[in-house]
């Protein structure tokens, strides 16, 4: 590599999906040792681009030139043997393996475990990644996990990395302490390639930003010279809409869901159990539940939503016992749940939009149903509506839920399950993945929906997100949940430091 030469040079490249366009010409250029963020709104073809410099897609047009020689990149064995390596947004470790051993699966066949061991614990402590290679994934908290991905991808020796959302699973601590090892990564001459929709992180840690917008580069910029404001703007190509908040504290209503003495076995090995959990949600009231992913919240959601059964008086809605019932019938009683994981669960891949409107709408809206039937015209119609109000991104008309980008998906999923007459609204992650300009619409329907009398419980590991909507805030933490307090009265230090704690006292 010729001294002063780019390590990365993208020149115009373009990928189709079918007829549509998600890259369109797409140039950019990282320097060695360069904290560069790729930036853009959902659907804006982040993911798509890096998946070709990771050899998973295949450019249609264009030329990579890596270290100043066009490449190709065929598949991601290639790319790592070039020095590309991936740290991924959802973790891709076997639960059931040690750190080694999932680490051994990456690295080109040869070494013994013993050396694999060695040489992992070696790069975790010269780079304050403390991990032990004999502990087993499941045991492992997430920014632990996290960090099994990073030793794994150092021990390939990358010049590139490129990370996807690496913030959006940990506490401010835990954050922190990743952007000093990203820091040393740098002065050490590997680039990093960052996708974030934290506009401050961006502007704390990147040198360079390069912007997109529907699949082309809008511009460049040093992001330090930026404001958030000004940098979600180049990504919208307009204002970006600030929450107004309720200023005045919510007068305690009606208790519209309670949950009381919860304890529930985990189910398998890897999930945790739920201890004594209590709280009461009012009417008109957001109450958040922080936490870092892995210490009950899935669990917490299943079972107030119906998805895992409890003791009939466990769990209750606007006074009824409902512990026993199933989510549709708590449904019916006026309680909409939104699950964290959109693709399976909260959405079927393969089916369409409006196919997944009836999903959880049929019974609920009142033109869906044509007696015994299901009207398809109608589901549309609503699906046009939810995509209208939501402003959900896709590259046709009815497309499938897996076509979506992360983000799209998310607004629709939201806006299906917010729109009509919830009053109680239980949401797992609200804006995970999602740009900043719709994490914003979000929130403002959230805030705008416990104005008009919701009551909302969000589970949610961003803490910005609750600082910005709750009007109380309790953490979860080994599946224990602390006793709710209001918003105003604590701070983001303190929250922070009981999500790491574990000692939180049960209410
Ligand atoms: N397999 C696919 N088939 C059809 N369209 C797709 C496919 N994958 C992505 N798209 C479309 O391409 C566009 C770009 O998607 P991409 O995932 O690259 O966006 P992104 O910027 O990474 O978004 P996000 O921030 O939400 O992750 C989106 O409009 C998406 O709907």
């Amino acid at each position: 590599m010729v001294q002063g030469e780019a390590l990365l040079k993208l020149e115009g490249i373009s990928k189709y999906y079918g007829t549509f366009k998600a890259n369109d010409r797409i140039s950019l250029e990282i320097q060695p040792g360069e904290i560069h963020a790729l930036l853009g709104e959902n659907g804006a073809g982040k993911s798509t681009l890096v998946k070709m410099l990771y050899g998973s897609l295949q450019p249609d047009e264009g030329r990579i030139v890596w270290q100043g020689e066009g490449v190709e990149i065929p598949n991601p064995a290639t790319a790592r043997d070039l020095g590309i390596g991936m740290v991924f947004q959802h973790f891709s470790l076997f639960d059931a393996l040690t750190v080694a051993e999932n680490v051994a699966l990456a690295l080109p066949p040869g070494k013994s475990l013993k050396q694999v061991s060695k040489e992992l614990e070696e790069i975790s402590s010269s780079y304050g990644l403390p991990l032990k290679a004999s502990a087993r994934i499941h045991d492992l908290s997430v920014g632990e996990r996290q960090r099994v991905e990073i030793v794994r991808c150092l021990l390939q020796h990358p010049k590139l990395i490129i990370m996807d959302e690496p913030t959006s699973v940990l506490t401010p601590q835990e954050a922190e302490d990743l952007f000093k090892v990203l820091r040393r990564l740098s002065d050490e001459g590997k680039a990093i390639l960052y996708i974030s929709h934290k506009l401050a992180e961006v502007q704390a840690l990147c040198q360079e930003a390069t912007i997109l917008r529907h699949g082309k580069v809008v511009g460049e910029c040093v992001p330090a010279d930026e404001t958030p404001i000004s940098l979600a703007k180049m990504m919208v190509g307009s204002d970006i809409h600030e929450i107004s908040p309720r200023d005045v504290p919510v007068a305690h209503g009606e208790v519209m869901l309670q949950v009381k003495d919860l304890s529930l076995a985990g189910i398998s090995g890897f999930d945790t159990a739920l201890k004594d959990i209590n709280f009461m949600l009012h009417k008109g009231e957001i109450s958040g539940v922080a936490g870092i992913a892995g210490n009950g919240q899935n669990e917490l959601f299943d079972a107030v939503s119906g998805e895992r059964l409890s003791g009939k008086d466990n769990v209750t809605i606007k006074g009824e016992p409902v512990g026993h019932l199933n989510i549709q019938k708590r449904r019916k009683l006026g309680a909409m749940f939104i699950s964290e994981e959109r693709l399976g669960h909260a959405a079927v891949p393969e089916f369409s939009l409006s196919e997944n409107v009836i999903l959880t709408r049929h019974g609920l809206e009142k033109d869906l149903n044509k007696g015994p039937f299901v009207s398809r015209r109608s589901a549309r119609k609503v699906k046009d509506k939810i995509v209208e109000q939501f402003d959900v991104r896709k590259g046709s008309d009815d497309p499938v839920a897996q076509s979506l980008s992360g983000g799209n998906l998310q607004k629709f999923v939201l806006g299906r399950e917010v729109m009509g007459d919830a009053e109680i609204i239980v949401v797992n992650q609200p804006t995970w993945g999602v740009d900043a300009g719709s994490a914003a619409h979000i929130r403002q329907t959230l805030v705008d929906l416990a104005a008009k009398g919701a009551a909302i419980l969000v589970i949610s590991q961003d803490l910005d997100e609750l600082f910005e909507v709750a009007d109380a805030i309790a953490t979860l933490s080994e599946g224990r949940l602390s006793p709710f307090v209001p918003t105003r009265s604590t701070d983001r230090h303190k929250i922070g430091l009981q999500m790491t704690s574990g000692t939180v006292e049960n209410a």
